[in-house]
Protein backbone atom coordinates (compact mmCIF):
# COMPACT_ATOMS: atom_id res chain seq x y z
CA UNK A 1 0.00 0.00 0.00
CA UNK A 2 3.12 2.53 -1.02
CA UNK A 3 2.00 6.11 -2.40
CA UNK A 4 4.42 6.87 -5.46
CA UNK A 5 7.29 8.45 -3.11
CA UNK A 6 7.75 5.79 -0.60
CA UNK A 7 7.50 3.36 -4.27
CA UNK A 8 10.44 5.02 -5.82
CA UNK A 9 12.47 5.12 -2.19
CA UNK A 10 11.65 1.17 -2.24
CA UNK A 11 13.64 1.26 -6.16
CA UNK A 12 16.45 3.52 -5.11
CA UNK A 13 17.51 1.87 -1.96
CA UNK A 14 16.67 -1.75 -3.59
CA UNK A 15 19.22 -0.21 -6.41
CA UNK A 16 21.62 1.57 -3.77
CA UNK A 17 21.43 -1.92 -1.61
CA UNK A 18 22.53 -4.18 -4.94
CA UNK A 19 26.51 -4.21 -4.66
CA UNK A 20 26.29 -5.25 -1.20
CA UNK A 21 24.11 -8.79 -2.17
CA UNK A 22 26.66 -9.98 -4.70
CA UNK A 23 27.25 -13.53 -4.52
CA UNK A 24 29.44 -14.23 -1.29
CA UNK A 25 30.25 -18.09 0.10
CA UNK A 26 31.01 -18.40 3.69
CA UNK A 27 34.11 -20.15 4.02
CA UNK A 28 36.57 -22.13 6.64
CA UNK A 29 39.53 -22.08 3.86
CA UNK A 30 41.37 -22.54 0.78
CA UNK A 31 44.53 -24.18 0.16
CA UNK A 32 46.49 -25.37 -3.03
CA UNK A 33 48.30 -26.55 -4.78
CA UNK A 34 48.18 -29.82 -3.14
CA UNK A 35 46.84 -33.22 -4.26
CA UNK A 36 43.30 -34.59 -4.54
CA UNK A 37 43.70 -37.20 -1.46
CA UNK A 38 40.38 -39.01 -2.33
CA UNK A 39 38.44 -40.81 -5.08
CA UNK A 40 38.72 -41.00 -8.86
CA UNK A 41 41.19 -38.39 -9.34
CA UNK A 42 43.59 -39.18 -6.66
CA UNK A 43 46.69 -38.04 -6.79
CA UNK A 44 46.50 -34.96 -9.29
CA UNK A 45 46.81 -31.35 -8.22
CA UNK A 46 44.26 -29.78 -6.96
CA UNK A 47 42.97 -26.29 -5.33
CA UNK A 48 40.54 -26.80 -2.96
CA UNK A 49 38.16 -24.52 -1.25
CA UNK A 50 36.25 -25.80 1.97
CA UNK A 51 32.98 -24.03 2.88
CA UNK A 52 31.61 -23.63 6.29
CA UNK A 53 29.10 -25.26 8.22
CA UNK A 54 27.48 -28.72 7.72
CA UNK A 55 23.74 -30.10 8.24
CA UNK A 56 25.61 -33.40 10.13
CA UNK A 57 27.61 -34.21 12.67
CA UNK A 58 29.89 -37.09 12.20
CA UNK A 59 31.78 -38.79 15.15
CA UNK A 60 34.89 -39.53 13.38
CA UNK A 61 34.47 -35.70 11.08
CA UNK A 62 38.08 -34.43 10.68
CA UNK A 63 36.48 -31.06 9.91
CA UNK A 64 34.66 -30.40 13.03
CA UNK A 65 35.45 -26.83 12.66
CA UNK A 66 32.64 -26.27 9.97
CA UNK A 67 30.35 -27.25 11.97
CA UNK A 68 30.48 -28.19 15.92
CA UNK A 69 29.33 -25.35 17.44
CA UNK A 70 30.47 -27.33 21.22
CA UNK A 71 34.16 -26.98 19.86
CA UNK A 72 34.81 -23.93 17.98
CA UNK A 73 34.06 -20.39 17.66
CA UNK A 74 32.81 -20.50 14.00
CA UNK A 75 32.31 -17.16 13.50
CA UNK A 76 36.60 -16.80 14.41
CA UNK A 77 36.60 -20.46 11.65
CA UNK A 78 34.72 -18.78 8.69
CA UNK A 79 35.24 -16.13 6.39
CA UNK A 80 32.31 -14.56 3.90
CA UNK A 81 34.04 -14.15 0.92
CA UNK A 82 33.11 -12.60 -2.77
CA UNK A 83 32.49 -15.47 -5.09
CA UNK A 84 34.71 -13.16 -7.96
CA UNK A 85 38.01 -13.25 -5.13
CA UNK A 86 37.23 -16.81 -4.98
CA UNK A 87 37.34 -17.37 -8.72
CA UNK A 88 40.41 -14.61 -9.24
CA UNK A 89 42.39 -16.61 -6.61
CA UNK A 90 41.62 -19.99 -8.47
CA UNK A 91 42.22 -18.98 -11.99
CA UNK A 92 45.61 -17.21 -10.70
CA UNK A 93 46.66 -20.75 -10.30
CA UNK A 94 47.48 -22.60 -13.50
CA UNK A 95 45.96 -25.75 -11.95
CA UNK A 96 42.87 -27.42 -13.94
CA UNK A 97 41.39 -28.96 -10.67
CA UNK A 98 39.21 -27.18 -8.36
CA UNK A 99 37.78 -29.07 -5.60
CA UNK A 100 34.92 -27.80 -3.64
CA UNK A 101 34.35 -29.12 -0.22
CA UNK A 102 33.51 -28.81 2.82
CA UNK A 103 31.29 -29.14 5.96
CA UNK A 104 28.10 -29.48 3.41
CA UNK A 105 29.11 -27.15 0.17
CA UNK A 106 25.44 -27.96 -1.27
CA UNK A 107 23.63 -26.07 1.93
CA UNK A 108 25.28 -23.23 -0.06
CA UNK A 109 24.51 -23.58 -3.46
CA UNK A 110 22.22 -20.77 -4.20
CA UNK A 111 25.65 -19.02 -4.97
CA UNK A 112 27.79 -21.87 -6.20
CA UNK A 113 27.16 -21.63 -9.62
CA UNK A 114 28.45 -18.14 -9.79
CA UNK A 115 31.73 -19.60 -8.74
CA UNK A 116 31.41 -23.29 -11.04
CA UNK A 117 30.35 -21.08 -13.89
CA UNK A 118 33.62 -18.93 -14.40
CA UNK A 119 35.77 -21.71 -13.57
CA UNK A 120 34.10 -24.42 -15.77
CA UNK A 121 34.34 -21.69 -18.42
CA UNK A 122 38.21 -21.09 -18.21
CA UNK A 123 38.80 -24.54 -18.77
CA UNK A 124 38.79 -26.29 -14.99
CA UNK A 125 37.38 -29.02 -13.94
CA UNK A 126 35.53 -29.04 -10.74
CA UNK A 127 34.60 -31.53 -8.51
CA UNK A 128 31.92 -30.60 -5.20
CA UNK A 129 32.20 -32.99 -2.52
CA UNK A 130 29.17 -33.53 -0.82
CA UNK A 131 27.72 -36.31 1.54
CA UNK A 132 24.75 -36.57 -0.62
CA UNK A 133 21.84 -35.33 1.78
CA UNK A 134 21.07 -32.29 -0.48
CA UNK A 135 19.56 -32.47 -4.03
CA UNK A 136 21.93 -30.53 -6.46
CA UNK A 137 20.25 -27.72 -8.38
CA UNK A 138 20.10 -28.82 -12.46
CA UNK A 139 22.55 -25.56 -12.61
CA UNK A 140 25.10 -27.63 -11.06
CA UNK A 141 24.81 -30.55 -13.43
CA UNK A 142 27.02 -29.10 -16.49
CA UNK A 143 29.75 -30.85 -18.04
CA UNK A 144 33.25 -30.18 -16.34
CA UNK A 145 31.60 -30.53 -12.96
CA UNK A 146 31.55 -33.80 -11.01
CA UNK A 147 30.16 -34.99 -7.37
CA UNK A 148 32.19 -36.87 -5.07
CA UNK A 149 29.14 -38.20 -3.28
CA UNK A 150 30.40 -39.75 0.19
CA UNK A 151 27.03 -41.38 1.71
CA UNK A 152 27.06 -41.71 5.64
CA UNK A 153 27.10 -45.23 7.28
CA UNK A 154 25.91 -46.15 10.99
CA UNK A 155 29.40 -46.17 11.74
CA UNK A 156 28.85 -42.03 11.36
CA UNK A 157 26.55 -42.37 14.41
CA UNK A 158 23.59 -40.75 13.11
CA UNK A 159 20.40 -42.40 12.61
CA UNK A 160 19.51 -43.21 9.10
CA UNK A 161 16.68 -40.70 8.43
CA UNK A 162 19.18 -38.29 8.92
CA UNK A 163 22.42 -39.52 7.04
CA UNK A 164 20.35 -40.80 4.13
CA UNK A 165 17.95 -38.85 1.55
CA UNK A 166 16.37 -40.86 -1.07
CA UNK A 167 15.24 -37.97 -3.15
CA UNK A 168 19.37 -36.24 -3.51
CA UNK A 169 20.56 -39.64 -3.78
CA UNK A 170 18.38 -40.69 -6.46
CA UNK A 171 19.00 -37.53 -7.80
CA UNK A 172 22.94 -37.46 -7.48
CA UNK A 173 22.99 -40.90 -8.64
CA UNK A 174 20.83 -40.59 -11.53
CA UNK A 175 22.44 -37.42 -13.09
CA UNK A 176 25.30 -39.64 -14.27
CA UNK A 177 28.19 -37.12 -12.67
CA UNK A 178 28.81 -38.75 -9.45
CA UNK A 179 30.44 -41.15 -8.32
CA UNK A 180 29.77 -42.35 -4.75
CA UNK A 181 32.42 -42.47 -1.60
CA UNK A 182 32.21 -44.50 1.31
CA UNK A 183 33.78 -44.59 4.59
CA UNK A 184 34.47 -47.95 5.75
CA UNK A 185 35.78 -48.61 9.25
CA UNK A 186 36.03 -52.27 8.98
CA UNK A 187 34.98 -54.98 6.54
CA UNK A 188 31.68 -55.33 8.27
CA UNK A 189 30.69 -52.16 6.53
CA UNK A 190 30.41 -53.41 2.81
CA UNK A 191 27.44 -55.09 3.30
CA UNK A 192 25.87 -51.35 4.27
CA UNK A 193 27.44 -50.25 1.61
CA UNK A 194 25.93 -53.03 -0.77
CA UNK A 195 22.78 -51.97 0.53
CA UNK A 196 22.77 -48.73 -0.37
CA UNK A 197 24.28 -48.47 -3.33
CA UNK A 198 21.55 -51.29 -4.63
CA UNK A 199 18.69 -49.36 -3.78
CA UNK A 200 20.05 -46.19 -5.14
CA UNK A 201 21.35 -47.84 -8.60
CA UNK A 202 24.98 -46.53 -7.42
CA UNK A 203 27.18 -47.46 -10.44
CA UNK A 204 30.51 -46.26 -9.26
CA UNK A 205 31.33 -47.12 -5.74
CA UNK A 206 34.52 -46.30 -4.15
CA UNK A 207 35.03 -47.52 -0.58
CA UNK A 208 37.54 -45.34 1.36
CA UNK A 209 39.10 -46.28 5.14
CA UNK A 210 38.50 -44.26 8.16
CA UNK A 211 40.90 -42.79 9.66
CA UNK A 212 43.26 -39.13 10.14
CA UNK A 213 46.78 -41.05 10.96
CA UNK A 214 48.87 -42.48 8.02
CA UNK A 215 48.27 -45.79 10.65
CA UNK A 216 45.22 -46.40 10.55
CA UNK A 217 44.65 -45.57 6.92
CA UNK A 218 47.42 -47.74 5.69
CA UNK A 219 45.90 -50.22 8.07
CA UNK A 220 42.60 -49.61 6.87
CA UNK A 221 43.10 -49.83 3.50
CA UNK A 222 44.77 -53.22 4.22
CA UNK A 223 41.89 -54.51 5.57
CA UNK A 224 39.54 -53.64 3.10
CA UNK A 225 41.40 -54.16 -0.34
CA UNK A 226 40.65 -57.71 -0.67
CA UNK A 227 36.47 -57.57 0.15
CA UNK A 228 36.56 -53.91 -2.02
CA UNK A 229 38.27 -56.05 -4.82
CA UNK A 230 35.89 -59.34 -4.33
CA UNK A 231 32.72 -57.08 -4.70
CA UNK A 232 34.10 -55.33 -7.90
CA UNK A 233 34.50 -51.82 -6.26
CA UNK A 234 37.07 -49.35 -6.26
CA UNK A 235 39.69 -48.60 -2.99
CA UNK A 236 40.37 -45.07 -1.91
CA UNK A 237 42.95 -44.28 0.57
CA UNK A 238 43.39 -40.67 2.08
CA UNK A 239 46.58 -40.01 0.29
CA UNK A 240 46.75 -36.68 2.02
CA UNK A 241 47.08 -38.25 5.13
CA UNK A 242 49.51 -40.78 4.29
CA UNK A 243 51.63 -37.99 3.21
CA UNK A 244 50.87 -35.25 5.74
CA UNK A 245 48.53 -36.31 8.48
CA UNK A 246 46.03 -34.62 9.40
CA UNK A 247 47.37 -31.19 8.95
CA UNK A 248 45.54 -28.31 8.14
CA UNK A 249 45.08 -27.11 4.27
CA UNK A 250 46.55 -30.17 2.82
N1 LIG B 1 44.30 -33.21 -0.25
C1 LIG B 1 43.03 -33.30 0.12
N2 LIG B 1 42.18 -34.03 -0.63
C2 LIG B 1 40.88 -34.07 -0.24
N3 LIG B 1 39.86 -34.67 -0.86
C3 LIG B 1 38.73 -34.43 -0.19
C4 LIG B 1 39.03 -33.65 0.92
C5 LIG B 1 37.99 -33.14 1.84
O1 LIG B 1 38.32 -32.68 2.92
O2 LIG B 1 36.82 -33.20 1.47
C6 LIG B 1 40.40 -33.40 0.90
C7 LIG B 1 41.33 -32.67 1.71
O3 LIG B 1 41.03 -32.09 2.76
N4 LIG B 1 42.62 -32.66 1.26
S1 LIG C 1 29.13 -34.75 6.50
FE1 LIG C 1 31.34 -34.44 6.29
S2 LIG C 1 31.73 -32.39 7.12
FE2 LIG C 1 29.66 -32.97 7.77
S3 LIG C 1 29.98 -33.84 9.81
FE3 LIG C 1 30.02 -35.56 8.36
S4 LIG C 1 32.19 -35.83 7.84
FE4 LIG C 1 31.98 -33.78 8.81
MG1 LIG D 1 39.51 -33.61 4.43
Amino acid sequence: MGTLHSQSHNLIATKMSAPSRAATLLIAERFGPTLQGEGPSIGQPALFIRLSRCNLSCTWCDTPYTWDTKRFDLRQQSDRVLVTDLVTWALDHPVTLIVITGGEPLLQQRHLSALTEPLLQAGRRVEIETNGTVAPDPALLVDGLRFNVSPKLANAGLSSDMRLKAAALETLAASGRAVFKFVACDVADLDEIAEIAERFSMKQVWVMPEGVTPDDVLGGALALAEAVIARGWSLSPRLHVLLWGDERGR
